[in-house]
Parts: C-alpha cells; sequence; structure tokens
C-alpha cells in the first residue's frame, strides 16, 4: 500500500523546482525562499498555531524553503562530514537506517538511505523538515544525495522501537497513559502544522537513549489544508482508519492509529486481527469492539472510555488530540499536564471532595490498574461519544469527578500490577500475543 504513496504525490511533484536536484547553496537559498515568499508558498507557523493550516497561506512548500542547514544535492559527499557504514539498526520497505558519525564532533546518527525511484523523498524530506524542531520529532539533520541514493541524516534514537517494548506484554495504566501523551502531543503538533502522519504504530515510535519518545517515518505523511478531504490509501493494516479504507479521510487517521496503539498498550493485543489483509480491513469496517468484558475488566473504565472514544467509526464523534490530551485519564496519570491544561467540571463540590479523598487514600480502593472503583454518583455534562453514550452511561459521572479532582490533587503514584520503563519491563508478569498479531506495514 505504500507504494500509493508513490503515485498520489506525483502530480504534487511535478510543482517542485529543480533546485532539490542539485547542490542547494545559501545563497541560492535565499533567493529562492524570497521567490517562494512572493509566491505566497507559507512559512512555518509559529508553535501553537491554531488549526489546520488553510488553504490560503499555501499549501505545499519547496525544498529548500524551509531550513537552508538540510542539504539537498550531490556537490557535497555524505562521506565528507560524515563516517558512513555503521551498524544496521533498521530496514524499511525503502532503504536501510544505519548508524553514522559526524567528522566535526563524532556526534552519533541515523542515517536512513533511500535507493532512488521511489521519488516520496521529496516529501518526505519537505515534512520532516516542516515539524523537524518539536522534542517530539525525529529531527532531519541534513540530506544528502548521489547517484543511486538519497541519505537521511536523522538524530539518533538508540532506545529502539516502542513495539519492541510492547512485546513484552501490556504495560500498566501509568506507563500507558505516559506514553499516549507523548504520541499525542505530538500528533496535535502535525495537525497544528497541516500535516497527517498517516502511519502512525509502534514501529514508529522511537526512544531515545534517554527514553524520551520520538515520532519517527514520515514516509506516508502528507499535507492537509482544514476542511479537506485526502484520498488514497495509506497506511499499515492493523492500524488504519475504516474511513480510509472507504477512501476519504483527514487527520482524524492518526486518532484512529493511535487508538489502536493505546489499545494494544493496554491488554496487549491488536483490535482488529485477521488471517489476511482483507480480513483485517472487514474487522476494521465493521467489527464491534466491547471493552466490559475478559481483559477489559481489568482495565479502568476511563481508559476504556478514551480507547472507545478514539476507535469510534463515525469520524465527527471521534475525538481530536487536543481532546485526547484533556481526556480525564490522560490528566490523570500525567502530572505535567495538569500545570498546562485547563481543567473544566461541572461536578458538584462535595463529589470532589469524596475523590479526593478516594485518591489520595489508595488503600481505600484505588488498587492495580484500576480506577474505576472510585466513581461517584450525580450528574454528567460530559461530551457524549459511542463508548459513553452506549456502554458507559452509568459511570459517565466519573469524567467529571475525575476532571475536578485531579485539579485538586497531588496524585499519589497508583499500584501497577505491572511496571514498564523505557528501557524495559521491570517486572515481566503478563503475556503478550502482540508478537503474532502485530502486523507490518501494507
Ligand atoms: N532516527 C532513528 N534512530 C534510530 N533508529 C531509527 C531511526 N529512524 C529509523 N530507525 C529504525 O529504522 C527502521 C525503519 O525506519 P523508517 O520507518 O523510517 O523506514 P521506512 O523505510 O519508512 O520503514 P517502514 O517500511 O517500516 O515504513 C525503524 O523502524 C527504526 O527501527
Amino acid at each position: 500500500m505504500k507504494k500509493k504513496r508513490k503515485e498520489s504525490e506525483a502530480s504534487e511533484r511535478s510543482n517542485w523546482p529543480e533546485v532539490s536536484r542539485s547542490h542547494y547553496s545559501l545563497e541560492r537559498g535565499s533567493r529562492f525562499n524570497k521567490r517562494c515568499r512572493e509566491d505566497g508558498v507559507a512559512t512555518v507557523p509559529t508553535r501553537g498555531a491554531s488549526s489546520l493550516l488553510t488553504a490560503a497561506r499555501g499549501l505545499k512548500r519547496k525544498i529548500g524553503c524551509i531550513d537552508d542547514a538540510t542539504r539537498m544535492g550531490r556537490s557535497v559527499r555524505i562521506e565528507d562530514d560524515y563516517v558512513i557504514g555503521g551498524s544496521t539498526i533498521g530496514q524499511g520497505k525503502f532503504g536501510s537506517v544505519t548508524v553514522c558519525r559526524a567528522r566535526a564532533g563524532g556526534v552519533e546518527y541515523a542515517c536512513k538511505t533511500l535507493r532512488k525511484g521511489e521519488e516520496t523523498v521529496h516529501r518526505e524530506v519537505e515534512i520532516m523538515q516542516h515539524v523537524s524542531g518539536h522534542p517530539g520529532v525525529v529531527t532531519l539533520k541534513a540530506v544528502y544525495e548521489d547517484a543511486e541514493c538519497w541519505h537521511l541524516v536523522m538524530e539518533l534514537c538508540s532506545g529502539g522501537r516502542l513495539v519492541d517494548k510492547m512485546r513484552e506484554g501490556p504495560c500498566s495504566e501509568h506507563v500507558a497513559a505516559g506514553i499516549l501523551k507523548e504520541v499525542m502531543v505530538v500528533v496535535k503538533y502535525c495537525h497544528d502544522m497541516g500535516v497527517v502522519h498517516r502511519d502512525i504504530k509502534p514501529e514508529n515510535v522511537l526512544i531515545t537513549g534517554t527514553g524520551k519518545i520520538k515520532l519517527a517515518d514520515f514516509g506516508l505523511a502528507i499535507r492537509i489544508c482544514e476542511g479537506q478531504n485526502l484520498k488514497g490509501v495509506a497506511g499499515s493494516p492493523a492500524y488504519v482508519a475504516p474511513e480510509v479504507l472507504l477512501g476519504s479521510y483527514s487527520e482524524k487517521v492518526d486518532i484512529w492509529s493511535s487508538g489502536v496503539l493505546l489499545h494494544a498498550l493496554l491488554v496487549g493485543f491488536l483490535p482488529f486481527k485477521g488471517d489476511s489483509q482483507e480480513a483485517v480491513f472487514e474487522e476494521i469496517k465493521n467489527f464491534k469492539l466491547h471493552f466490559q468484558t475478559g481483559v477489559w475488566e481489568s482495565i479502568s473504565k476511563p481508559a476504556r472510555d478514551l480507547v472507545g472514544r478514539m476507535l469510534t467509526r463515525d469520524v465527527s464523534a471521534r475525538i481530536t488530540a487536543e481532546e485526547v490530551l484533556s481526556h480525564p485519564w490522560i490528566l490523570f496519570y500525567t502530572a505535567q499536564t495538569l500545570n498546562t491544561l485547563p481543567v473544566k467540571s461541572k461536578l458538584k463540590p462535595e463529589n470532589a471532595v469524596t475523590f479526593h479523598k478516594f485518591v489520595t487514600a489508595p488503600e481505600s480502593g484505588f488498587g492495580g490498574n484500576r480506577m474505576d472503583n472510585c466513581f461517584l454518583n450525580g450528574s454528567s455534562s460530559f461530551s457524549s461519544s459511542e463508548s459513553c453514550n452506549s456502554e458507559y452511561d452509568d459511570d459517565c459521572e466519573w469524567i467529571d469527578a475525575l476532571t475536578t479532582a485531579v485539579s485538586h490533587v497531588t496524585i499519589s503514584e497508583a499500584k501497577r500490577t505491572k511496571l514498564w520503563g523505557p528501557t524495559g519491563p521491570i517486572d515481566p508478569q503478563g503475556s503478550s500475543n502482540l508478537k503474532t498479531n502485530l502486523c507490518k506495514a501494507f
């Protein structure tokens, strides 16, 4: 399916400047930048710019408009700047990723070498330049070209891939919330920048040497304007959103894929499976997920609620990245978020007090992975979703309760059924069928 990206951007590339094929000097760069500005080509919006880029600001930008430091061209060889040929750390469909070392300074980087002929590299580079700089995105350092290949020099994520950690089994809700939050912060940033990643999956979530999470592989990423419908099937089978299979979609596909990721983080297996790609697609389109029984009984209702809201087939009802970040389950487990996100509630004060007592007194029942023993009675005004309306009506009150509570309390560490840090499982109990169920990219 990745081959689709080749076709889908052929028309876009015809507008691209010839400059991308030859060495791009700084002088030409500034001339080119000027021309880009005169052409009305969009510049990078300031961090936090709200919502998707509008068409008026220009959708497509040309390589070289964004980052003069990123070289495209053949007059400077990668060997001049880097010692290449280090160990192979990844193998993708379009080439390999190896470790290289900067001749100046000796810092190690990841070098993704893409064979020519798969010209999607232009868009990958352009979008990486566009979103580089965010701490949750793998930074693109430089790009080189030789007769056979493109070489993308990126920051090295030496901690491996999230998918490899996930093979150890489901993680605690605390860890899952932390991971999802990190991913969603980047997804929100990409969406704010008018970029849809289209391939969110644990294989593309990398971990740095210090345990930070970085989103990688923008090979399928695409620009989007507000209100625009994207066409062209792209993604990885198990993670692809149903509307992609139906042929018209938006940035919300990243929320669905992240929901699949959250599902796997919490229970250790993917929600949609099958013996063939067609079978998986059939499940994605029609299979009704239930979160009440089996493995889900040990998962808190707030966590189930969030998965349900992310894996909602009705795109307009599916929550946004911003709403995921504001979800009480995320707020509860990621203390830092409390300082940055507004918390609204219509909860009665007495309920908040009750909850407060409960959270700060874990011995009264807040044990294991569960947060649902502390649900309160009372009215709720939380927005509707498939999951909340149909499955958790009785318990929607907890969301308001939790929302208010997290704004008041210092969160005590929940007891975990399993600890799972960035360097691997601390407590290797539990099993996973992820290994057999994870699908490869199309
Ligand atoms: N910056 C990096 N640091 C460390 N490892 C990396 C880095 N970038 C990529 N890798 C490794 O290389 C693998 C392939 O990279 P990437 O996903 O970008 O290539 P791809 O050809 O698009 O792959 P795929 O076919 O899986 O989509 C990753 O799964 C990861 O293991």
